[in-house]
């Protein structure tokens, strides 16, 4: 099935950072599409296309403007938008009498699919999706939603890229700036308190290299955990706090810290953020 969706698309990627390399590993290595439908391109880096192309064995292409750089916009199925978003909307306006009506699928943290529409035309099929990095290891944890014009084989076809790469949660567009707060930027709030746990272990006598082995073990374990026992984490953290014991301690410490509403705080801000983000390139339309 998912060979059948996937099988001779072009994807052509627009942006060569973290997301676009995490997803070119994570599409190749499943062989759910061969480096040979993958095509990339970057506002300036030549260096990091070359290195792209030399580790997944995709195509590059220098410069949209020049011959293959129209070639691959006219031929393109699939545009995975993966630029910063202060560079989506001038993205857009440079390509979009180039294209051949291809799906364009986003995953700009805040820019929304009625701006995308707006730059590329009213019939244009806009995805948007935010997918975290864990795509490189096929357990990203993504969201969708989908522009006016995505008829379903354009769904179906969005979805089987997006679930190559972990899990896909289709969401109402309105829950996208949440969405990034949440899980787009979590994978860093996890290696965040994995980097505290580290340092912590160390000042306390550790050796680096076994920390690190049972700080990892220990987050593995609690993920499966979580997803295995399909018990709530409330279930599952009593069951590790013994009454008066060392976790009831531990914990305490959060809650005189007032933990969960920092975590609120943190996860409000970066859903502003994005949506900050998006209302910058609104902005430039007007
Ligand atoms: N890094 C992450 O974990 C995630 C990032 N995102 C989104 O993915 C996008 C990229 O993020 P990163 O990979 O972190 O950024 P990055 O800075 O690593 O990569 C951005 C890329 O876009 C390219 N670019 C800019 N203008 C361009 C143009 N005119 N034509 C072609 N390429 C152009 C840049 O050269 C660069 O390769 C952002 O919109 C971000 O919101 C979404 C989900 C997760
Ligand atoms: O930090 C960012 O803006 C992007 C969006 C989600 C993860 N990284």
């Amino acid at each position: 099935m998912r060979e059948v969706a996937l099988k001779g698309k072009k994807i052509l990627i627009l942006g060569a950072g973290a997301i676009a390399e995490a997803m070119i590993r994570g599409l190749t290595e499943a062989d759910a599409v061969s480096p040979e439908q993958i095509v990339v391109t970057n506002k300036s880096n030549l260096e990091r296309l070359q290195y792209l192309q030399e580790t997944y064995r995709v195509s590059i292409v220098e410069n949209l403007e020049d011959e293959a750089g129209s070639e691959a916009l006219a031929s393109a199925d699939i545009i995975l938008l993966a630029c910063k978003p202060h560079d989506v909307a001038n993205v857009l306006e440079r390509i979009r009498d180039k294209v051949i009506d291809p799906v364009v699928l986003s995953v700009a943290a805040g820019v929304s699919t009625d701006l995308m529409e707006s730059i590329l035309g009213q019939n244009a099929r806009v995805v948007r999706a935010m997918p975290n990095t864990a795509c490189a290891v096929l357990e990203s944890a993504t969201a969708v939603s989908y522009g006016k014009h995505c008829e379903e084989e354009t769904k179906t076809l969005a979805e089987t890229i997006l679930s190559v790469l972990g899990t896909v949660s289709v969401v109402e567009e309105k829950l996208m700036d949440v969405v990034t707060g949440l899980s787009g930027s979590g994978p860093a709030y996890f290696y965040y308190m994995v980097e505290a746990m580290q340092s912590a272990a160390e000042n306390l006598g550790l050796p680096s290299d076994t920390a690190r082995t049972l700080i990892l073990q220990t987050l593995f374990g609690a993920g499966k955990m979580l997803q295995e026992t399909h018990l709530d984490p409330n279930v599952l953290r009593r069951q590790v706090t013994s009454p008066n014991g060392t976790t009831m301690a531990g914990i305490r410490v959060f809650e005189e810290a007032n933990f969960k509403e920092l975590v609120e705080r943190v996860i409000t801000r970066a859903a502003e953020r994005s949506r900050e983000m998006g209302e910058q390139q609104a902005s430039i339309l007007q």
